[in-house]
C-alpha cells in the first residue's frame, strides 16, 4: 500500500506514527512552512486523513484534497470532523471507541476522588510542610454520593459501573431513556443537576451538547455540588464555570478538558477546589497503541474493500 498517501494533521503517537510509515506513503502536515505550501505539493495526492482531537478534518481540508477516501480519527470523538461534508461527498469516516473507554473512565474516578478528598490540595500541604503545623481539614465522603451523568454511552456507561461500586446511586441525563438500566433517568439536565452531587459529563460534543451545561445547570448543582468534565471543554460554558467557582457558587471541578485547550483559565490556578488534567483521558501506552492498530485496522480494510471496522459515515 505504500503507493497511497494518507495524511496525519498532527504529532500523535510515535508507535501510530511509525506503522503509518511502514505501510503507506506518510505526509505530515506540521512538516509544512504554511497551508498554501502543504496544497501546492499533496492536494492532488492525499487518499486519507488521520486526525486526532487537536486538528481533524474541517470542510476547508475536505474540500482541498479530490482524491480524500476516508478520514481514519486516532480519537473517539468526532467535533472535530465535518461529518455533514464527509457524508456528501460519500468519504468514510472512523473512530476509535471502546479501546479507550475504561482509562477514560478511570480518570473520571480518579477526578471525582481527587475533588471530593481533596487529593491534590492534600499533596501540596505536605510538600509544603504545612502538616506539623496541623492536620488537615476533614473532607467529605466520597462512598455513597449521588453521581449524575450526562451522556450514558460507552464511557458514560463505564463510569456508572464504577461509582457504582463505591456505593454511588446513579442517575443520568440522555436524549432518551435506556431501557437495558436501572438507573434513574432525568429528561432533563436541571433536574439531574438537583438531584445530584457529583454531575459528571461525558457525552458527545454535537451542536446539540455545546454548552449543554450553563449557569442555570451549574446554579442547580449548587456550592456543595461537585463538576466533572472528561468529554470536550465546549460541553461547559467554561466562563460562567469559571464565575461560579470564584464567587462560592459551586463546591469544587475536576477537568481533564477545556474550551480552548492547551488554554486554561488563570483564574482556576489559584483554586484548591479545582483538580486539572491536559486532557490525557484515553493516554496511556497500552490504550493509545490500541487506537493506533484501530486506526491502522481501518485504513486497510478500506484500502482492501473489506467492511470497516468502526465505521461513522
Ligand atoms: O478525547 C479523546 C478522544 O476523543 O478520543
Amino acid at each position: 500500500m505504500d503507493s497511497i498517501t494518507v495524511l496525519m494533521t498532527s504529532p500523535m503517537s510515535d508507535y501510530l506514527e511509525t506503522q503509518l510509515k511502514d505501510r503507506f506513503n506518510l505526509v505530515k502536515l506540521w512538516t509544512y512552512s504554511s497551508k498554501t505550501d502543504f496544497f501546492k505539493h499533496n492536494s492532488h495526492s492525499i487518499r486519507a486523513i488521520v486526525g486526532n482531537t487537536k486538528i481533524g478534518a474541517d470542510a476547508e481540508l475536505i474540500d482541498s484534497l479530490p482524491e480524500l477516501e476516508i478520514v481514519s480519527s486516532y480519537s473517539v470523538g468526532l467535533d472535530k470532523i465535518d461529518l455533514r461534508k464527509c457524508q456528501e461527498k460519500g468519504i468514510r469516516v472512523t473512530n476509535t471507541p471502546d479501546v479507550l473507554t475504561d482509562d477514560v473512565a478511570d480518570v473520571a474516578m480518579g477526578l471525582m476522588l481527587a475533588v471530593a478528598r481533596r487529593v491534590c490540595e492534600c499533596d501540596r500541604f505536605v510538600r509544603r510542610g504545612l502538616w506539623p503545623k496541623g492536620d488537615f481539614r476533614l473532607t467529605n465522603k466520597f462512598s455513597g454520593m449521588q453521581v449524575g451523568i450526562v451522556g450514558l454511552g460507552r464511557i458514560g456507561s463505564a463510569i456508572a459501573k464504577r461509582a457504582e461500586a463505591f456505593g454511588c446511586p446513579i442517575s443520568y441525563y440522555s436524549r432518551s431513556e435506556k431501557p437495558e438500566t436501572n438507573y434513574k433517568y432525568f429528561s432533563n439536565i436541571i433536574d439531574l443537576a438537583v438531584n445530584c452531587q457529583i454531575l459528571v459529563v461525558a457525552c458527545a460534543l454535537t451542536e446539540e451538547t455545546h454548552h449543554i451545561v450553563n449557569r442555570e445547570v451549574i446554579d442547580a448543582l449548587g456550592p456543595e455540588g461537585i463538576l466533572i468534565n472528561i468529554g470536550r471543554g465546549s460541553l461547559i460554558d467554561e466562563p460562567e464555570l469559571v464565575s461560579a467557582l470564584l464567587q462560592g457558587r459551586l463546591g469544587g471541578a475536576g477537568l481533564d478538558v477545556f474550551e480552548n485547550e492547551p488554554e486554561v483559565p488563570e483564574q482556576l490556578f489559584g483554586l484548591e477546589n479545582v483538580v486539572l488534567m491536559p486532557h490525557v483521558g484515553s493516554d496511556t501506552v497500552e490504550t493509545t497503541d490500541a487506537m493506533a492498530d484501530l486506526v491502522i485496522k481501518n485504513l486497510e480494510a478500506h484500502f482492501l474493500k473489506k467492511p470497516l471496522l468502526t465505521p461513522v459515515v
